[in-house]
């Protein structure tokens, strides 16, 4: 059975929740041991997948779970704005550390290998590409070019400003032209989640709502220094 027919039948049955277990870099929690910890929890729990960051990251996920993994690199480049996955060297070592899915930034910035070569890349070694994408021009332009999975990732991080709510219009204006998408970014309560799939989503990854402790924590100090005021 092909990859995608695993993941399509994984999704119907466990309901369509991925896990991004990536932790607040430099946080006590960003270890290898811990971020498989969380990982293998969040399977355990009915995840139908994980996103983790990092081969090392990756490696000890993989040790423990059989769940799909995301696999993705995060890199800051002196010369390009893209982050996720530039490289084509990174798409053979998230390959070789076990990733079933590799996700690449989509968007259409400067980048130091094209769009074109990373799906190239990664369908070589049998596995399905994820698109993070910005914007429904992103996210049409990787669909024609063969992204299995259309994530909207991005949207709301390429410019100044990122708004408090995911970007809801661009999971219906993505899923409407045929697109299989992945609600990522901001979707951070059970409700949200199930909003996305209202809005035509094929799954949605969480992250710091699940595993991002720092960003929990402030979310409740933020509230509650509200009511002090
Ligand atoms: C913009 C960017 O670099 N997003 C990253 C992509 O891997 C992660 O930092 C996010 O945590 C992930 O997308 C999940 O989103 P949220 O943490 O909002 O549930």
């Amino acid at each position: 059975m092909s990859l995608l027919i695993q993941l399509e039948n994984r999704i119907t049955k466990l309901g369509g929740l991925i896990v991004s277990c990536q932790p607040v870099p430099g946080s006590p929690l960003d270890k290898p041991e811990i971020v498989a910890a969380m990982a293998l929890a969040a399977e355990q729990a009915g995840a139908a997948g994980l996103r983790i960051e990092g081969i090392d990251n990756l490696k000890a996920t993989r040790a423990v779970v059989s769940a799909p993994i995301i696999g993705i690199i995060k890199r800051d480049l002196p010369d390009f704005p893209v982050r996720i996955t530039p490289w084509l060297e990174d798409v053979d070592a998230l390959a070789a550390a076990g990733a079933d899915i590799i996700a690449f930034d989509g968007t259409a910035r400067p980048r130091p290998a094209s769009v074109e070569d990373l799906l190239a890349r990664i369908h070589h070694h049998g596995l399905l590409a994820m698109a993070d994408c910005s914007s429904l021009e992103d996210g049409l332009q990787c669909h024609l070019l063969g992204a299995e999975l259309i994530g909207t990732t991005l949207s709301g991080y390429t410019r100044d400003v990122t708004p408090k709510e995911p970007d809801l219009a661009l999971v219906s204006a993505l899923a409407a032209k045929g697109c299989r998408v992945m609600a990522e970014g901001r979707y951070n309560s059970p409700e949200l989640a199930a909003q996305a799939l209202q809005h035509g989503a094929f799954a949605v990854t969480v992250g710091s709502a699940i595993t991002r402790l720092e960003h929990v924590c402030q979310w409740f100090r933020d509230a509650l220094q509200d009511v002090k005021k």
